[in-house]
């Protein structure tokens, strides 16, 4: 898809965003272990989701949970415990991406589970569950993935005496624990949480009603859209300043871009002021790795030099995103060094951009969605377009709104 600017901007934009996959995928979960009724609305279109619903719908014994990591993990669970036999395959990448830790911990609990690719990772075949009844504690590291825990907390409840968790190592991706966390006890279920130890109490869920919060992932390319356009301003519907998401931060972050972000009833509103932007910026993605690419691409082409930590789990997802965006970046002749644990990107002030510059996505929706903001400084192709349907299927048509 080529993109190429060819109005003079509208002020005050509103953009639909999709709803959070994150909460949906969980919400779709809990509904699926409680026995009373769960109403669910502003559920997205985004293929994670629907691929979640399908499969929590369909009879069928073999799971395809295509690129989506939350439904792989959160099914392997899910599945692990109930008194049947299935299969979980995905993408290839999705084979790539590791689940061992994860299944050893669902082994612990008496799940019956052989892996029918390479040890650890996916594709996985899943036996009736045998219940060892004394094991009511798992010693977890939870340094590579959270979706492990998240998947292993919402099942916790149905276990005879709940489980306590105590999670070693650096905590990923923390804000998704307390994503899973807040979402349980708003459908009944009681535990308690200290630091890295988590009690989970026998329970069942509990019937209520749930609208999904719109999804701040997907706000964080508008919020580059907006920095890098001449608007002043954009309005993003279904955002809540009291988010379970943690990538709300991008609200906090964009501060430092001169956008000042304030709340109606109905959603966000970005306001931009002429700043200076900083020539150095330091952040830590431990909490909101989803939003490194974002970061990286827009501080790398505003002249910004961005020390970015906690990257390591950038590694394992769609793609491996460190050597993603050293390969794009450097299509802008922008370095991006990889220290191992953190990686430094050498951001230029770029006025445009080169000649049919066309970006590579590799199959990685949020490869796509960082780099179109840079429409606004000349013209762009961004390879396999549809790639963006994992989260955000309709981001092209909002784009074009706007260019
Ligand atoms: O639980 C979730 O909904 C997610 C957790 C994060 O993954 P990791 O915990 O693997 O970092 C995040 O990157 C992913 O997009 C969604
Ligand atoms: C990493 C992501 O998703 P998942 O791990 O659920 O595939 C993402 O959406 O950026």
């Amino acid at each position: 898809m080529k993109l190429k600017r060819i109005n003079a901007l509208p002020k005050g934009k509103e953009i639909q965003l999709p709803a959070s996959k994150s909460i949906a995928n969980r919400a779709l979960i809990i509904q699926a272990l409680s026995k009373e009724d769960i109403v669910i609305s502003n559920l997205s279109n985004a293929r994670d989701t629907q691929t979640m619903l399908q499969l929590l719908q369909d009879e069928g014994q073999v799971k395809d949970v295509k690129d989506a990591g939350t439904t792989m993990r959160f099914l392997t669970a899910f599945y692990a415990l109930q008194n049947d036999s299935f299969i979980l395959q995905g993408t290839e990448r999705m084979h790539q991406r590791p689940i061992g830790i994860l299944v050893d911990a669902l082994r612990s609990l008496g799940a019956q589970i052989n892996y029918l690719g390479e040890e650890a990772y996916p594709p996985l075949e899943i036996h009736p569950f045998q219940p060892i009844n004394a094991c009511q504690e798992l010693v977890i590291d939870s340094s590579i993935s959270s979706q492990y825990i998240s998947a292993l907390l919402m099942v916790a409840p149905l276990l005879p005496n709940g489980l306590f968790f105590k999670l070693q190592g650096k905590t990923a991706s923390k804000p998704y624990i307390n994503m899973t966390l807040e979402l349980m006890q708003q459908f009944g279920i009681t535990l308690r949480h200290y630091e890295n130890k988590i009690r989970v109490n026998p329970g069942r869920y509990s019937g209520g009603e749930l609208k999904v919060e719109n999804d701040w992932s997907a706000a964080s390319y508008w919020y580059s859209f907006l920095i890098l356009s001449d608007l002043e301003e954009l309005y993003l519907p279904g955002l809540q300043e009291n988010s379970l998401q943690g990538d709300a931060v991008i609200a906090a972050i964009a501060t430092v871009f001169g956008i000042e972000t304030s709340f109606d009833v109905k959603g966000a509103i970005l306001k931009k002021e002429a700043k200076e932007f900083p020539t150095e910026l330091k952040l830590n993605v431990q909490n909101c790795p989803d939003l490194a690419q974002t970061l990286a691409v827009l501080c790398g082409v505003t002249g910004v030099e961005l020390h970015l930590d906690g990257i390591h789990s950038l590694r394992i997802k769609e793609t491996d995103r460190v050597k993603a965006l050293q390969s794009e970046l450097a299509r802008l002749d922008i370095a991006v060094e990889d220290l191992g644990e953190s990686i430094k990107v050498h951001g230029k002030t770029l006025q445009t951009l080169p000649k049919n510059l066309s970006i590579a996505t590799y199959e990685d929706h949020r490869m796509a969605m960082s780099f179109a903001p840079l429409v606004h400084l000349g013209e762009l192709e961004i390879q396999n377009q549809e790639v963006v349907a994992k989260s955000y299927p309709n981001f092209w048509e909002e784009l074009q709104k706007m260019i």
